[in-house]
C-alpha cells in the first residue's frame, strides 16, 4: 500500500505539487496521470526520498522510504531509466544492485530472461542501449530484489508495440499476484487498458480520482447522427447536458437508453450509441485538464 498524503512540493514560490493525498492497493494497478509538468514525477521522487516533502506525507506501507532497512527489497523504482551508469554493462547494473541488497547472482539472469535483454546485449555498455533497452533494464532492475510494490514514471517511453504489450501483461501478473503497482503516464490509452485505479492529476492538483470503472462511467454516452444539431435541441429540450464530439456526435450526460428514447421521440436516425468509455479515458482526461494543460491556457 502507497499513502501519499496532504502532500506539498513548492520550489521557491513554485508549488509543483499542492495537497496531493492518494493511496495506490495491493492487487490493482494504480495509474497516475497527468499532462507534463502536473507534477507525477516529483510525487514520486518524495515517494522514494530523492527529494524532501515541504508538507505532508509519503509512505509505503506506512512508512517512510528513507526508514525501510532495505528498500530494494521492498519497492521497485523506475524513474529515469536514462540515469543509469553509461559505462557499465547492463549486467554489471544488475550484478552490483544484486550485491548491494544481498541477492544471489543467479537473479542476474534471471531478470535478464524476464526482461528479454540477450547474453550479448546484456554484455553491452549502457550508453549504447537504445531507450527501450533501457527501460526493460530499469525494470530487470526494479524487480530485482522481488518486492511487492512498484513505482514507475512512464514505463512505457520508448518501447514498441510489442515491448508495451509486454510491460502491461507483466505489470498485470505482478498486481494479480498482490503487488502493488503505481504508475505514471500520459500515453492515456495506456494506463486506460492497464490500471485499475486512477489518480489525475493538473497543476499539482487532484482533478479526478477513482476506480477505472467509476471514472468511465461518469463519461456518458457516445451519440452519432447526421442530425447531430436537432438531436443536440431533443436532448436538450429533457434537460440532458452533452458536449460535441467531433463533426456528427456528442457525448451525453445520460445512458444510452435514455438518449435513444429522446432521439426515437424527436424522429431523429441514429448511426452509433453507445456508452462514452470506448471514446477513451482521454475525452475525460481532456476536460478535466482542460483549465490546466499548456494548450489554449490563458496565461
Ligand atoms: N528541481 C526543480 N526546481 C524547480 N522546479 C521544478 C523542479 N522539479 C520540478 N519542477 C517543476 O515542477 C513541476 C512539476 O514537474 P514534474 O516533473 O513533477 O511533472 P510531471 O507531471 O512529471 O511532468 P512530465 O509528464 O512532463 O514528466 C514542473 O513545472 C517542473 O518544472
Amino acid at each position: 500500500m502507497i499513502t501519499i498524503d496532504g502532500l506539498t512540493r513548492r520550489y521557491g514560490d513554485f508549488t509543483a505539487v499542492d495537497d496531493v493525498s492518494f493511496t495506490a492497493r495491493p492487487g490493482r494497478v494504480t495509474g497516475f496521470l497527468g499532462p507534463n509538468g502536473a507534477g507525477k514525477s516529483t510525487t514520486m521522487r518524495v515517494l522514494v526520498g530523492l527529494t524532501p516533502a515541504g508538507a505532508g506525507t509519503a509512505t509505503v506501507r506506512g512508512r517512510r522510504y528513507a526508514d525501510l532497512p532495505n528498500p530494494g527489497r521492498e519497492v521497485g523504482v523506475l524513474l529515469d531509466a536514462s540515469a543509469q551508469h553509461a559505462g557499465r554493462t547492463g549486467r554489471e547494473i544488475l550484478g552490483v544492485a544484486a550485491h548491494t541488497m544481498g541477492l544471489p547472482k543467479r537473479r542476474v539472469e534471471e531478470m535478464l530472461e524476464l526482461v528479454s535483454l540477450s547474453p550479448a546485449e546484456s554484455r553491452r555498455r549502457v550508453r549504447h542501449y537504445s531507450l527501450g533497452m533501457r527501460q526493460r533494464l530499469g525494470i530487470a532492475t526494479a524487480l530485482l530484489g522481488d518486492p511487492d510494490v512498484l513505482v514507475l514514471d512512464e514505463p512505457a517511453n520508448g518501447l514498441d508495440p510489442a515491448g508495451i504489450r509486454w510491460m502491461r501483461d507483466l505489470l498485470r501478473d505482478f498486481a494479480d499476484r498482490g503487488g502493488t503497482v503505481l504508475l505514471s503516464s500520459h500515453l492515456l490509452h495506456e494506463i486506460e487498458v492497464v490500471a485499475d485505479d486512477l489518480v489525475v492529476i493538473g497543476h499539482g492538483r487532484i482533478v479526478a480520482r477513482g476506480t477505472k470503472a467509476e471514472l468511465l462511467a461518469a463519461a456518458g454516452t457516445l451519440v452519432r447522427s447526421t442530425a447531430r444539431a436537432e438531436l443536440a435541441r431533443a436532448l436538450g429540450a429533457s434537460g440532458i447536458t452533452h458536449t460535441d464530439h467531433g463533426p456528427d456526435a456528442l457525448r451525453a450526460d445520460a445512458d444510452p437508453g435514455l438518449v435513444g428514447e429522446v432521439a426515437l421521440a424527436a424522429g431523429i436516425a441514429l448511426h452509433e450509441l453507445r456508452p462514452a468509455d470506448g471514446a477513451g479515458l482521454e475525452e475525460m482526461f481532456l476536460e478535466l485538464t482542460a483549465d490546466t494543460q499548456r494548450e489554449g491556457a490563458v496565461a
